[in-house]
């Protein structure tokens, strides 16, 4: 490093002393104010927001990880009519400058960072000087400089590449100093608009998802403490795995899920049948559910009288029908139409007391209301979820959207005596959901964000699509990591089943997870997972695939995690879930530790996880293993962050034994 640089890098270190100086002032100003603003509030209701407000700022910043306060900074030369002049520190979160001075720190979602992200030698957007530094913990070692006005761009920088290819131990962190332009796109989409994101293993749709959530409460955040933010995932590994994200960035609010827990309102005691499941995430079922709920609504058969008093009043029953008729054309939720029904006969009761001289006040429509209600049961019930799907599933209701064959798969072969005592499954749960929203509409999100979205049925489409009706969504996805039996094999059907048919749909095809060696063995099942999906280039070289054939899989497999503990980084064991328990304790024998740096990891739960070295034992074993193992398969080779070894006692699955032929 030259003196000039040896001396900057010493400017810097004395800023980052001012940055976090910077930091525990506004963390004591944020608990000074929690105390101040709860007693000097005009009324209870804003001295309650206020407190909430400021416990809130002061929570996030005092659980402010020890990261760095910056990790970027742009000079604005000439070029730039706002920003001339100016330099800037780009940093996780904003710091703000000493006694009303500039912030220290802009927060990197802030419009002026923008620049960061998109400048570039051919379109210098005003930046004369990009900056990136290299930290070891809180400690600033490094920085590099791309004199961009002068036509100086490394795209490949080396902070950047250390960064890509970073040992991966624990969970996943930010990306925030290193969005790339076509990432950086995505996450700074506008609120209103929906996208579709398909991207080959490590693309960073994950990432990007997560940085769009982070970005859009920043930028919306008014709009979006309404409904809020909602990030479904495929399992609890995978939210394990993404949990610390958002709060890394300051956002503990947003809510990360799976769609069954999100659905879960009884438990699940039983599984279907795969023939059951296929027909129930049909989206033919929400005829099958919406026609089996409206069954119930009868016609009127005789007049509603209202005993008022010594007066009697009476709605006949032509005009009952066209009441109810009416109501069922308005297409209400059930239960609103139900209401809406009650309301319309009582106003009929109600002219008719009023042109009688009677006053209606509000005990009187109460009672009025009351006195419906028996019509009301016996025209258009209420009635619950659970109630109208066991009669689906008992065969008490027609189904003809289905075939005979479709409908017997999905009938219960003893049907509980109620829907207390019925064994739910899975897909139930969505059928469930189908019919409470039917009956009510649910609450919405003001965004959704769905990671592994291919892997959605028709019908759990319909789930997220309810929830995001008024409001916009991020769809993550792979059609060629689709597992299950109904996953998607083209985005735009799907998109439409998720309510958003306009959204945009983009390729990311720059890889920063898996190693162009780990590419290409991959890569050979493509032909057959039978997707048309972009190819992508790998940015991280220098990784490792391995076939291994052993006469005992046990011994293969300890052996290969043995020598993979001898380098740096996570170790992920990933099996047949039927051989995961032998396979563990083969480990645990051979005296290595399964915990920490080495984990074992059915093939079911390996989606969106990675780990810096892979184990994939008997692929043959994880192809057979369900309908659509080869899909499986490709998920879980492309899991590998720098090394993957295949150990196989077996023949290798021959689409993955040879090279496509191209
Ligand atoms: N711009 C970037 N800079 C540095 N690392 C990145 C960048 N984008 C993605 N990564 C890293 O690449 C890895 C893969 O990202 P991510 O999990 O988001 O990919 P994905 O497309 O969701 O993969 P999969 O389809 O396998 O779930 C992660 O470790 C992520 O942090």
């Amino acid at each position: 490093m030259s003196a000039l640089d040896e001396e900057r890098l010493d400017e810097e270190r004395l800023y980052v002393q001012r940055c976090v100086a910077g930091l525990s002032r506004m963390l004591h100003d944020a608990r000074e104010n929690v105390v101040v603003g709860e007693s000097v509030a005009g009324d209870r209701y804003s001295a309650e927001r206020l407190g909430r407000h400021l416990k809130s700022l002061a929570k996030e910043l005092s659980e402010e990880p020890d990261g760095p306060p910056f990790f970027g900074r742009l000079d604005f030369g000439p070029g730039s009519a706002e920003h001339r002049g100016r330099s800037y520190h780009i940093g996780r979160r904003h710091i703000s400058g000493e006694r009303g001075g500039p912030p220290l720190v802009i927060d990197w979602r802030a419009p002026v960072s923008r620049a960061f992200y998109r400048a570039g030698a051919r379109d210098p957007q005003g930046v004369a000087v990009r900056r990136r530094f290299g930290w070891s913990g809180r400690t600033l070692t490094s920085f590099e400089d791309e004199r961009l006005e002068a036509g100086e761009e490394d795209r490949t920088g080396r902070l950047l590449a250390a960064e890509i290819e970073r040992p991966r131990v624990g969970p996943m962190r930010d990306i925030v100093a290193t969005i790339q332009p076509e990432q950086d796109d995505l996450v700074r989409a506008a609120l209103a608009e929906s996208i579709c994101v398909q991207g080959a293993p490590g693309t960073g749709k994950t990432a990007v998802g997560l940085h769009r959530a982070a970005y859009l409460l920043y930028a919306h955040r008014e709009r979006l403490r309404r409904g809020g933010v909602l990030v479904l995932g495929p399992n609890q590994a995978f939210l394990g795995h993404i949990s610390a994200v958002l709060p890394t960035l300051g956002e503990v609010d947003v809510e990360q899920t799976t769609l069954e827990q999100l659905l879960a309102t009884v438990p699940v005691r039983a599984e279907d049948s795969p023939a059951a499941a296929g027909v129930k995430h049909d989206p033919r079922m929400a005829v099958v559910l919406r026609e089996a709920l409206y069954a119930r609504i009868r016609k009127p058969a005789e007049p509603v009288v209202v005993a008022d008093g010594s007066a009697r009043w009476r709605v006949r029953e032509d005009e009952l029908r066209r009441l109810v008729d009416d109501t069922r054309r308005d297409a209400l939720p059930y239960t609103t139409g139900r209401e809406r029904v009650r309301a319309r006969v009582v106003e009929l009761v109600r002219r008719q007391a009023e042109a009688r001289g009677r006053t209606a006040t509000a005990a009187w429509t109460r009672m009025a209301g009351r006195a419906v209600t028996p019509f009301l049961d016996a025209v258009w019930p209420a009635v619950r979820p659970e109630e109208v799907l066991l009669e689906v599933l008992s065969g008490q209701t027609p189904a003809d959207a289905l075939t005979p064959a479709e409908h017997r798969a999905i009938l219960w072969s003893r049907p509980p005596r109620g829907h207390r005592s019925a064994r739910w499954t899975a897909a139930d749960l969505v059928l469930l959901d189908e019919l409470a929203g039917l009956l009510e509409r649910p609450r919405g999100y003001g965004h959704v964000i769905v990671d592994e979205a291919q892997d959605l049925s028709p019908m759990q489409c319909r789930a997220v699509a309810r929830r995001s009706e008024h409001g916009s969504i991020t769809v993550l996805g792979d059609l060629a990591q689709g597992t299950t039996p109904w996953a998607a094999r083209s985005w735009p059907p799907h998109l439409e089943l998720l309510g958003k048919p306009g959204g945009r749909l983009v390729a990311l095809t720059e890889g920063f997870r898996v190693p162009a060696e780990v590419v290409e063995l991959a890569g050979r099942l493509l032909p057959a997972l039978e997707v048309d999906v972009p190819v992508t280039r790998a940015h991280r070289a220098g990784g490792r695939a391995r076939l291994i054939g052993v006469s005992e899989l046990r011994h293969g497999v300890v052996e290969a995690a043995r020598q993979a503990l001898e380098f740096e980084g996570s170790v992920g064991v990933i099996a047949a879930d039927a051989q995961v328990n032998t396979l563990t304790a083969a480990l645990w024998d051979g005296g290595l530790d399964v915990a920490g740096r080495l984990g074992v990891l059915p093939a079911s739960l390996a989606k969106g996880l990675e780990y810096d070295h892979v184990v994939v034992c008997e692929p043959a074993a994880i192809v057979e293993a369900e309908e659509r193992g080869l899909h499986r398969l490709y998920v879980v080779l492309t899991r590998a962050v720098s090394r993957l070894d295949v150990v196989h006692a077996r023949p290798l699955p021959p689409q993955l034994a040879r090279r496509p032929s191209r």
